[in-house]
């Protein structure tokens, strides 16, 4: 894991308005080192939109986001996709592999398009898809199950070492075996590896095993049970 600082992740004042509707309304959120927060919320109330202002690929009107110590926001465009790619790990529901590439190919594409040497993603990729209990072998990823891709897109997102791991309704797709592996492994994971975890979700089990759980509706991001 590259080193972030003691902050972990941090938003702070966060506004987003879009047509007429605020969906962020001065957020203030911090996930340290190994800690998980779960966000819940009623459906449009702009869950995803918060990971989606994380990530920098909308920009909000007001409020900063510092993650592993580097400042999200107010970046231009190059230096902010290379500040993503180098920070933030992210999961989302339908896992967004390429189905026709093995998860070694898959999970090895982000090393590989930020220029790094090819024999090095590979053997890291096989090594952290091992850990995560997946085949390595030539089986296209879209002939795994549902469990076995959503691990493949958290070795994915894991294989940058990233300062923060965000994930978008990890287990909104799979059955209810599978839901449990791998919120078991996304939770266990950023314990171990020491990473902050942000994850939305409409699941009340999977929310159960964040550290802390927050509501998002109206704008307002309190406590869950708080609002
Ligand atoms: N660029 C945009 N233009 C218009 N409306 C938008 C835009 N971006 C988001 N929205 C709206 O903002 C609302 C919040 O969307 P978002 O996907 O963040 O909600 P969510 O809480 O993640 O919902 P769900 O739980 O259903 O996934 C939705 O009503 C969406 O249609």
């Amino acid at each position: 894991m590259k080193q972030s600082d003691s902050s972990g992740l941090r938003v702070s004042g966060l506004c987003y308005r879009v047509e007429g509707r605020t969906l962020l309304d001065g957020v203030e959120l911090s996930v340290s080192p190994g800690e998980s927060v779960a966000v819940t919320g009623p459906s449009g109330s702009g869950k995803s939109t918060l990971l989606m202002c994380i990530l920098g690929l909308i920009t909000p009107q007001a409020g900063t986001i510092t993650a592993g110590g580097r400042e999200i926001t107010g970046l231009g465009s190059a230096r902010l996709a290379q500040a993503r790619r180098e920070t933030l790990g992210m999961v989302f529901q339908f896992g967004e592999l390429l189905p026709e590439l093995t998860p070694v190919e898959n999970v090895a594409l982000p090393v590989l398009l930020d220029g790094g040497r090819h024999q090095d993603a590979y053997r890291r990729a096989e090594e952290l898809l091992g850990e995560l209990g997946v085949p390595t072998g030539t089986t296209p990823t879209g002939m795994l199950s549902g469990g076995e891709r959503q691990r493949t897109a958290v070795a994915r997102a894991l294989i940058t070492e990233p300062a923060v791991l965000l994930a978008d309704e990890p287990t909104g797709a799979l059955d209810p075996e599978a839901k449990e592996g791998v919120a078991h492994l996304l939770f266990t994971t950023a314990r171990d590896r020491g990473c902050p975890l942000l994850l939305v979700t409409h699941d009340p089990s999977v929310a159960g095993r964040a550290d802390r759980r927050y509501e998002l509706q109206g704008g307002i991001l309190a406590e869950a049970g708080a609002l």
